[in-house]
């Protein structure tokens, strides 16, 4: 008896199952109104006879704005079965170029959990089509998972936090890290727009690669390890799982390649942020909420992004004898144009995104800075709790060089490194401009080739920066501030 009753409530399933995936397909092709009536009376009907019930995990939740990590997860575990027994699937590229594949639109598929069989369609609503009845819809979709009543508690207690787990480590072992940005033109962000487009990320760089002081590099390694492992920790003290790094110095130490190496060693996304492409910030505060946990947001060069202090502004509506201002007066259509392409990004705004209530949506996220010149940047942005660790990344030193020696060459020692040693420490040169010069130009090129091409520029940027010197000794202050800014 127990197993004819069984066989029943499996054919209920199969045949419920069905009934939601063929009216799912229906629906698309039916005007909004009619298919909303028809579902409102098909619900009361149900609920009389129905012994089963469904669960809905949609892909948008939030007030749309963000894709529901629940649907992701369910979407990584459906995955894993779905391979063995649906017929229509599509597929992405996982980790390492392999192909993940999914169940498609309007595909159903039976899981079974402690004896107990359940069903996941996966639907869809509206249409990137308008039809002669109705205006196109943005298109959503969902999950379903339909059970017994019976089942209720195993299902909810237990089934679904093993969907969870089970998702959410599928999710890490396919998981490709990718390089974000911000798509500027979306004026009516929608479903189908994330505010971020991305691409897959592989860039080759390590912290074994990374040149610089050896003592400086494990610190950081370390207080990156630390950061990672310290989710209990920021709950204890209360702080958003979050933490700041600026990173400054000449151009071509090495700042992008360090962001790089982060995201491999903590194997985190990276969302580039370009402020300039923010339109204001009510649009800042929409891309900080689309950032998943494990990521790292980069705004690179944040001296140049934008004018944070908002002082330019205010300079300019004071000077009224301004020739733009003049135009624009006689001009609106050419002042809106204006306005519509500049943004609108301003200090304040870009502190609350940093640290106010909204930064701690989300956790376990890294916010690095890059600038050229600390200096110039507002005290505000860079206090001590916004930025928690700074690092200055400069120029060559004799053991950075020994690492691009390795990288490039792939040799400890050689007889040249003396003099290489003695030159390196008298000479400001940025490891981008040694590893231009390491690297082999011909296949004919052995490492002593590159070692004396190394040597020689050594010498000349030596000779060209006591002439420099010798030029300007007069105005000494000058001549130290243009070298703590100068562009190799
Ligand atoms: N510390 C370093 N270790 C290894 N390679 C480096 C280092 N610094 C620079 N390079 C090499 O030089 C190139 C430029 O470096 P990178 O883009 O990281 O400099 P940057 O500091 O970000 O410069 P910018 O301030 O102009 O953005 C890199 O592609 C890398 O090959
Ligand atoms: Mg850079």
């Amino acid at each position: 008896m127990p197993s004819t009753l069984g066989e029943m409530w499996a054919s209920l399933g199969t045949t419920l199952a069905s009934f939601m995936f063929m009216w799912a397909m229906i629906r698309q092709y039916l005007p909004y109104d009619l298919h909303r009536y028809i579902e409102k009376y098909a619900h009361r009907l149900f609920s009389f006879t129905n012994s089963h019930i469904t669960i809905s995990v949609h892909e948008f939740t939030g007030d749309r704005l963000k894709r529901s990590e629940a649907y992701a997860t369910v979407e990584a575990y459906l995955s894993a079965n779905s391979s063995r027994s649906a017929f229509r699937l599509k597929a992405e590229l996982g980790r390492n170029s392999n192909l993940v594949l999914s169940m498609d639109d309007h595909e159903r598929l039976a899981d079974e959990f402690q004896g107990v069989r359940v069903w996941w369609s996966l639907s869809k609503t509206g249409s990137s089509f308008g039809s002669m009845f109705h205006h196109p819809e943005p298109e959503r979709r969902y999950y379903s998972l339909a059970f017994h009543k019976h089942y209720r508690e195993l299902i909810t207690d237990s089934y679904l936090g093993y969907v969870m787990r089970e998702g959410k480590a599928s999710r890490v072992r396919n998981r490709q890290r990718k390089l974000h940005t911000n798509s500027p033109g979306y004026k009516w962000p929608s479903y189908k727009h994330s505010m971020w487009s991305h691409i897959v990320f592989e860039h080759p760089a390590t912290f074994q690669t990374l040149a610089m002081d050896p003592i400086k590099k494990t610190e950081i390694v370390n207080d990156l390890l630390t950061f990672s492992k310290s989710k209990d920790y920021y709950t204890k003290i209360g702080k958003a799982w979050k933490r700041g790094y600026l990173l400054y110095g000449p151009p071509g130490t090495g700042k992008s390649t360090m962001i790089a190496a982060i995201a491999k060693l903590l194997d985190y996304d990276v969302y580039d942020l370009e402020l300039t492409a923010v339109k204001d910030n009510t649009e800042l505060r929409k891309l900080l909420i689309e950032i998943p946990n494990k990521s790292i947001l980069v705004i690179e060069d944040i001296d140049c992004s934008l004018d944070l202090t908002g002082q330019r502004k205010k300079k300019k509506e004071n000077s009224l004898d301004d020739d733009d201002d003049k135009e624009e007066k006689k001009n609106p259509i050419a002042r809106e144009v204006k306005d519509e392409s500049s943004s609108r990004v301003t200090l304040s705004g870009l502190l609350n995104f940093i640290d106010g209530l909204w930064s701690a949506c989300g956790g376990e996220r890294l916010i690095v800075f890059t600038t050229n010149y600390v200096e110039k940047l507002d005290p505000a942005l860079i206090r001590r709790g916004r930025m928690d660790k700074y690092i200055e990344l400069s120029y060559c030193s004799f053991e950075a060089f020994k690492v691009l020696a390795r990288n490039y060459l792939e040799i400890d020692s050689h007889p040249l490194f003396e003099t290489i040693h003695q030159l390196i420490d008298e000479t400001r040169i940025t490891p981008a401009d040694v590893a231009e010069s390491l690297m082999p130009k011909s296949i004919s090129e052995d490492a002593e080739t590159c070692l004396l091409n190394l040597v020689q520029i050594l010498k000349e940027a030596n000779e060209e920066a006591t002439r420099s010197m010798d030029k300007k000794e007069p105005k000494e202050d000058e001549s130290v501030k243009q070298d703590t800014n100068s562009v190799y």
